[in-house]
């Protein structure tokens, strides 16, 4: 069974602007929103391949209700911890010619609802896979996913850690199964510059050197390197079609490539569905559905 976790869900409202003016009053083109946060975009990719999931974090406030009722009438299954304070964060989108993002602290999560959480972990069993994604609020301390696979660890569970800085680096000596840094997120835990595949390689071995197994380096439009606990690389473009919105571009990669794993065991068709998932949500409005997910995978 798959678990994904999210500290901090999000409804992701999305504004369409020709420009953004600094100090004036701005008119949006057209508004969207979509219930997200890493670990619940990994659960709707994998929900939306037909991969039996349950998605797991902390909801609060009228927000969090939404986003609950909208996931199950999606398909998804969930079951979060409900926080008695604060509401669950909106992150802003705008879609110009770059696109900008405001990410929000979200609700604080209380000690007690943490131990709610820790709890629920302990029903994994060997063979399940764990995903953690995403920021946490900042009244929670940056060891807090080491000390959940200090918890869990030693029982046989695949861990998929995608997330950025100290929280990342924290875990990997837990031997994480996946990590899918992107090329800034590279950089910033090697401390050096990607340039080229070459630099891929050094960069993501050192990863594996301090523990990962598996690491994914996701490249935007460039595609993206994997780098195999066999020792295998392999490095696929993109399928570079008429982009509408990468939000959830990078959980759509993940859910794809652990969806690939689950069936076959083999990490280069895993890299493939990831690839294909990846793009087909950059060429979507929203997350991608199945079907766009096959179609770019043949084209791979
Ligand atoms: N412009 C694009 N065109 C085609 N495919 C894309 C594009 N952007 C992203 N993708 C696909 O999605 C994958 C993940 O993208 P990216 O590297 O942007 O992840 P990320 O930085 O983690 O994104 P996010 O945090 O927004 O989820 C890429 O490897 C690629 O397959
Ligand atoms: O603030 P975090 O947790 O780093 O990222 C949150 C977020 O940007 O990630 C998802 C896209 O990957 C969005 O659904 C969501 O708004």
């Amino acid at each position: 069974m798959i678990y994904t976790v999210t500290f901090s869900p999000a409804l992701d409202y999305v504004i369409d602007l020709d420009e953004l003016r600094l100090g004036e009053t701005n008119r949006s083109k057209k508004e969207s929103y979509y219930f997200g946060g890493k670990g619940i975009n990994v659960s709707t990719v994998l929900t939306n391949l037909g991969i039996e999931n349950t998605a797991l974090g902390f909801v609060s406030g009228f927000t969090g209700s939404a986003l609950e009722r909208g996931l199950k009438e999606a398909g998804l299954k969930t079951d979060f911890i409900h926080l008695e304070e604060g509401i669950t964060r909106i992150n802003i989108k705008l879609r110009m010619k770059q696109e900008t993002e405001i990410n929000t602290q979200g609700a604080a999560i209380t000690e007690s609802k943490l131990e709610a959480l820790l709890g629920q972990l302990e029903r994994l069993k060997e063979d399940d896979t764990l995903v953690i994604s995403g920021n946490i609020p900042n009244t929670l301390p940056d060891n807090i996913y080491e000390i959940m696979l200090k918890r869990l660890g030693g029982r046989g569970i695949r861990f998929v850690v995608d997330a950025t800085g100290m929280l990342l680096k924290n875990v990997l000596k837990y031997r994480p199964f996946l990590i899918k840094p992107n090329r800034s997120e590279l950089e910033e835990l090697t401390e050096s510059k990607i340039q080229n595949d070459a630099d891929l390689e050094v960069g993501a071995k050192k990863l594996q050197d301090l523990g990962a197994r598996n690491v994914l380096v996701s490249l935007g439009g460039d595609g993206a390197y994997l780098l195999c606990e066999n020792g295998k690389q392999f490095r696929v473009p993109a399928i570079r079609e008429a982009v509408k919105n990468t939000v959830g571009a990078g959980d759509s990669m993940v859910a794809g490539f652990l969806a690939g794993y689950m069936r076959k065991k083999d990490y280069e068709y895993a890299l493939k569905l990831g690839i294909a998932a990846g793009s087909a949500t950059a060429c979507s409005e929203g997350l991608a559905k199945r079907e766009k997910i096959e179609e770019f995978f043949q084209k791979i």
